[in-house]
């Protein structure tokens, strides 16, 4: 859990490299981050920020481009320019193919002149947010430079997904650990940096209440649904290689999955987290290829209409295959041999193009044993659950039954919730704010150990090997602005259950 406070001092002089200045994900999420941190005076007294990428700008270009970004981008609107201007001063760009060895000296140059001018060894960070193909290429190019002896100063950050499948996973640890020590490896999942991701543990540790009934006694079923009413907006390059299973199911929610099933952790520390979390990870049912179509689905947006607009379908989308077996769309149910979750399902879905932002997890609670009200007072039994809204939402909502005021015993489920936005002032900072500061201190809690990462692949792998072996035959299979393939429907109703989703919130 992260621990910064405002009363904390600030982490020392860092430079960061960017590679992938130029992509999406600096332009989304790394940029508005650091623009926040260092309106939030997070960042350190002496910084340098540099954007890497093949293609060609200039400085000037480059914070142009990138103001577009935070103006399009970071929860702040509408900062004063002259804000931006200050913090753009720290910003600069090297064009440079990071396939070319010789290039890297453009790096150890910049680091040279930094030491020179700030009058010390700074920490050095390369942050890696480029397609997961490059990155051992990278990876050994850094690891050849000087500056990645000082293992006090440097530190590298992997992207998700981390590798394309176990083995490409293992060989890239092997590589990272050959080259640098573990604790300069931040292999990040931007999920782990959400407050309300990082709230599960205090909800589950920092509560009497709860503990009790979290096991298999009182829980019926888990699910996790993140949906995005997003396509794949450009990236169908690098999402051709990935799909939903490997985009956010392999690591996302697999995360989610195991905050929600690991046991108390006996500190907050580091390895004492990621202990707890691999532990989940390795309970995880092992199911064989011939059982994957029992217990996952697969889908992929077809062309049609996404809140009034004409939209592609994902064959369409630039730089994929007009025959492409890869899937926007996965869920699988899941089960967790332990004695806390023997026999409860955990159900999860992800997707793009669904009808609705949402990223929430519910817990759903086994009926009352005995129901002593007459059957025609409620119509369900099944009211108590727990609700985690990650994201939009952002609140926790507690289900039960309660009896609707008149001369009737009638029975209907409420909830009790409580907002995030209610209760604090609504400036709670985005994920990547959290894990950038995280690395600039080297608190590595939120970050994934090597293990953590290959468990993770272990669960995936006979779904991965099953549906690489069986192309799809129905694709595409769902229209945007729907919840995603029959089929899922079918996997939890096959167990009398539906899919939760909460109403969307109401805009004024
Ligand atoms: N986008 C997002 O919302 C999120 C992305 N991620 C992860 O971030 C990573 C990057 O994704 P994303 O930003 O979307 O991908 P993009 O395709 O948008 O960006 C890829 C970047 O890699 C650079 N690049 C490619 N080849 C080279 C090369 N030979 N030398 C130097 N630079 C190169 C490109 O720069 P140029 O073309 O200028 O060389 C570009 O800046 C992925 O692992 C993804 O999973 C994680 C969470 C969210
Ligand atoms: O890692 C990724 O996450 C984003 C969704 O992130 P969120 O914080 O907006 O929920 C997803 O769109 C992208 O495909 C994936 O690479």
């Amino acid at each position: 859990m992260s621990t910064h406070n405002n009363n904390t001092k600030k982490p020392p002089a860092s430079v960061i490299f960017i590679f992938g200045g130029s992509g999406d994900l600096n332009k989304r999420k790394l940029a508005p981050a650091l623009f926040n941190l260092y309106l939030d005076s997070w960042m350190p007294e002496k910084f340098s920020i540099v954007g890497l990428g093949r293609t060609p700008y200039s400085n000037d270009h480059f914070r142009d481009h990138l103001l577009e970004s935070v103006q399009e981008f970071s929860r702040r609107k509408n900062e004063p320019e002259s804000l931006w201007n200050e913090f753009a001063q720290y910003i600069s760009y090297l064009e440079m193919d990071a396939e070319d060895a010789a290039s890297y000296s453009k790096i150890s140059d910049y680091v040279k002149e930094l030491e020179q001018q700030w009058g010390e060894h700074p920490n050095v960070i390369f942050y890696l947010a480029v397609a997961p193909q490059l990155v051992p290429d990278i990876a050994s190019k850094l690891g050849a430079l000087n500056i990645c002896a000082d293992t006090r100063c440097t530190r590298i950050v992997i992207e998700k997904p981390f590798g394309h499948d176990l083995k490409s996973a293992h060989e890239l640890n092997q590589q990272l650990t050959g080259l640098f020590a573990e604790d300069q490896i931040y292999r990040i999942d931007h999920y782990l940096g959400k407050e309300t991701v990082q709230n599960i543990l205090a909800l589950r540790f920092a509560n009497a209440l709860f503990e009790p009934i979290w096991n298999r006694n009182y829980i019926d079923h888990v699910q996790i649904t993140v949906a995005e009413t997003v396509g794949v907006e450009g990236r169908g390059g690098y999402y051709e290689q990935s799909g939903a299973l490997r985009d956010m199911l392999q690591n996302h929610i697999l995360q989610l999955l195991c905050m929600i099933g690991m046991e108390a952790p006996l500190s907050f520390e580091a390895n004492e987290i990621r202990n707890k979390k691999v532990d989940v990870l390795n309970a995880i049912r092992k199911i064989t290829r011939d059982q994957v179509h029992e217990y996952a689905v697969r889908g992929q947006y077809a062309d049609g209409w996404m809140k009034g607009e004409k939209v592609k379908g994902y064959r369409q989308e630039d730089k994929v295959d007009t025959n492409s077996p890869v899937e926007t769309f996965a869920a699988a149910k899941f089960f967790i041999d332990n004695w806390r979750w023997q026999d409860v399902p955990f159900y999860v879905r992800t997707g793009k193009f669904l009808h609705q932002k949402t990223s929430i997890i519910t817990i759903q609670f086994k009926e009352a044993p005995h129901f002593s009200f007459p059957p025609e007072a409620a119509e369900t039994w099944r009211s108590n659950r727990l609700t985690i809204s990650i994201q939009p939402e952002m609140d926790i909502r507690l289900r039960f039954q309660a009896k609707r005021p008149g001369q009737s015993m009638t029975l209907n489920p409420v909830d009790m919730i409580f907002s995030y936005h209610d209760a604090y002032d609504g400036q709670e900072p985005e994920a990547y704010e959290t894990l950038l500061l995280d690395v600039m201190e080297g608190n590595a809690t939120q970050f994934m150990r090597s293990d953590q990462v290959e468990s993770a692949w272990k669960v995936v792998m006979p779904i991965i090997e099953a549906w690489e072996a069986r192309p799809p035959v129905d694709f595409p299979n769902y229209a945007p602005d729907s919840w995603g393939p029959e089929d899922a429907e079918a996997l939890i109703a096959r167990d009398g259950h539906n899919w939760v989703t909460l109403p969307a919130p109401h805009k004024d």
